[in-house]
């Protein structure tokens, strides 16, 4: 297997796709037309150009409305073509794609079509080029890659090929098995791209909504693995139209490309062991027992905000770190790190983004391999110096340049507490008020990175992502989408800002990125939590008593339960899986927050509470930081 990005699917002119194209590891690109044509190089100084870059091109394209013109459009077709191979040659490029036809001329009959590639590949075969033809979902008269195969056949030219697009062959739900009997030799190139499920029309589909494999809904493992049945072993090439790429960071944008790639190479071979495709080697997708800790940046003086705030929600202090100025707070399994050193990481981070849950650390079976994981899929790995008589932590920079530690039970790293801590007596009143784990951490992202981040994490874990939903400010959307695994070990909320009005926003805006913006913790019993909390001096954020009255009305509750949600604050779901209590804390600093929840069998996370949720939360931020709605 070899990979491939066409040029249309990163911002920048042609120069800066190619840089970002080469930086992230692609080993091919597909000249895209436009691309060229708005370049002021010649053919060949592009063609240098590429191959400066380290890259080939794998294909030229797009050819358009060739096969079944009437005469005159014939013969000029096959003059256009003829331009199209001279260039071609001062590129650099043997292939080029010619995409179904879709003008209103073109007079369709699958013999006429074969005809016409039969003479084309003839006229390609005497330069050494070759040409593949590629089945619009909306072409005119062939719209399905097994009418285009059937003319390719027909066509019986060497030089002669199908190109496969994952896009077109899915959109219209055609069954992948039909690929299976293609043979190897006659697929010329493959072309992958997933989109989101949208009802529309196909071409505006195409071209504004694709995205990279395993960031949207369509089946893809499945179109490869039906692909890689044939022995096709070549270029795997992204041709991804998408409206919020063309805008965004071609880097980045890369960067998930190929992650994106290697992830599905990966997930073909496992599903069909005796398949030759050559895909890196990597460990299997790593399972997460649970979160290990969250460490939190502050300076000296608002950490004392924040330790106060946690013992309030009945957190302890229980060790202090033997050598830095780093303190652990625990309740339950949840481990609270509070990192104030003056150097390091922890202290760059402080300085960027003020007081923040910087730094998260995951139980996985083997850290080292899950380290070695991640790196294949492209991930930035995080070292830093390791003091005397610390352990090497496994890490990796993950949203809004945050850390992802590692940690296993069967090395050094079980023990990491004992010893890279000794114990400290607690000197607060606090009583621990009944939380036993992480439910989940909420990361709040630009929208733009919502993709990346989906695809990052569900790469790299043995997770699922559930359907986006909308979260409803005051001020505008919050797109939210969950990673979660099967055991519930695991849950991120992912909430995509589009403006900074919103609170989420906000918290961008104002913290200089994207990164946590609440923790969830479990209880077993919320209205003995609430009461500890309580008398722990906790004050919970307050909701609207118009709430309750909707959510008697809404769940048929009786009126003593709803009372007694209503004098603690605490807001309620219910759907099929069972019941959810959510409670929480007020804002700390610039929007961050506490949550606290039990389900009842839910496992769901109350987007329908979030609106109620946010209208409290924005009252507490200082009046001067939110704009009026
Ligand atoms: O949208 C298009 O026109 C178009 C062109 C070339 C392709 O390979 C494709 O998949 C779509
Ligand atoms: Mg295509």
């Amino acid at each position: 297997m070899k990979t491939s990005i066409a040029t249309v699917s990163l911002s920048g002119d042609l120069r800066d796709k190619l840089r970002a194209i080469a930086k992230a590891g692609f080993d091919g690109v597909e000249i895209f037309e436009n691309d060229f044509l708005a370049f002021d190089e010649s053919p060949r100084e592009v063609g240098k150009m590429v191959r400066d870059f380290g890259l080939d091109i794998s294909l030229f394209q797009p050819f358009r409305d060739f096969e079944g013109m009437p005469e005159p459009l014939r013969a000029r077709t096959f003059d256009r073509a003829e331009r199209k191979f001279d260039l071609m040659q001062e590129l650099g490029t043997d292939l080029v794609l010619v995409c179904s036809n879709v003008s209103p001329a073109a007079l369709g009959g699958i013999d006429r079509a074969a005809a016409d590639f039969r003479e084309l590949g003839e006229r390609a075969a005497k330069r050494g080029l070759r040409v593949g033809y590629e089945a619009l979902a909306w072409g005119r008269h062939i719209n399905d890659h097994r009418d285009a195969w059937e003319i390719v056949r027909r066509a019986d030219h060497p030089n002669i090929g199908l190109i496969l697009d994952s896009f077109h062959t899915l959109a219209r739900k055609i069954d992948v098995n039909s690929i299976r009997s293609i043979p190897k030799e006659k697929i010329f190139i493959v072309q992958l791209a997933d989109a989101p499920l949208i009802d529309m029309d196909l071409l505006y589909w195409s071209r504004h909504f694709r995205n990279m494999p395993g960031e949207g809904d369509l089946p893809l493992k499945d179109f490869m693995r039906a692909v890689a049945a044939t022995g096709y072993d070549d270029y795997l090439s992204l041709e991804i139209f998408n409206d919020q790429f063309r805008g965004g960071n071609a880097n980045a944008i890369a960067v998930d490309g190929y992650r994106s790639l290697i992830y599905l190479g990966d997930q073909v071979r496992r599903a069909e062991p005796d398949i030759r495709l050559s895909v890196p080697e990597m460990p299997a997708r790593i399972e997460v027992s649970g979160v290990a800790f969250v460490e939190f940046t502050a300076s000296e003086e608002e950490a004392s905000d924040l330790e106060t705030l946690i013992r309030t929600i009945g957190f302890r202090k229980t060790a202090r770190h033997r050598t830095k100025r780093v303190a652990l707070y625990r309740q339950g399994d949840i481990n609270l790190v509070i990192n104030t050193e003056h150097e390091g990481f922890a202290s760059a981070s402080y300085l960027v983004h003020g007081t923040s849950a910087y730094a998260f650390g995951l139980w996985v079976e083997d850290a080292a391999a899950t380290a070695e994981r991640a790196r294949v899929l492209g991930a930035e790995p995080f070292g830093q110096a390791v003091g005397p008589g610390e352990l090497l932590v496994p890490a990796i920079h993950g949203v809004g340049g945050g850390i992802i530690y590692f940690l296993d039970k069967k090395s050094e790293l079980a023990r990491i507490w004992e010893i890279e801590f000794e114990p400290a007596a607690d000197d607060g009143p606090s009583m621990p008020a009944g939380l036993t784990a992480i439910d989940h951490i909420a990361q709040t992202v630009r929208y733009e990175e919502m993709l990346t981040w989906l695809l990052f994490y569900t790469s790299l874990l043995e997770t699922h992502k559930t359907p986006m939903v909308d979260i409803i400010d005051p001020a505008g959307v919050v797109r939210s989408q969950v990673v979660e695994n099967e055991q519930g070990t695991l849950r991120f909320t992912l909430n995509g800002a589009e403006n900074r009005n919103t609170l989420a926003g906000h918290f961008i805006a104002e913290t200089f990125g994207s990164g946590v913006q609440h923790l969830a913790f479990a209880t077993d019993d919320i209205f003995a939590t609430a009461e500890a909390l309580r008398s722990n001096g906790f004050r919970a954020l307050s909701i609207s008593p118009n709430y309750y009255d909707d959510v008697e009305a809404r769940f048929g509750l009786d009126a003593q339960l709803v009372e007694r949600l209503k004098s603690e604050n605490i807001l309620y779901d219910r759907d099929e899986s069972g019941e959810y209590f959510q409670l929480y804390s007020p804002t700390y600093g610039e929007g961050f927050f506490f949550e606290i929840t039990e389900r009842r069998g839910y496992r769901g996370y109350g987007a329908a509470n979030a609106i109620f949720r946010i209208a409290a939360l924005r009252k507490q931020l200082r009046p001067e930081g939110l704009p009026k709605v």
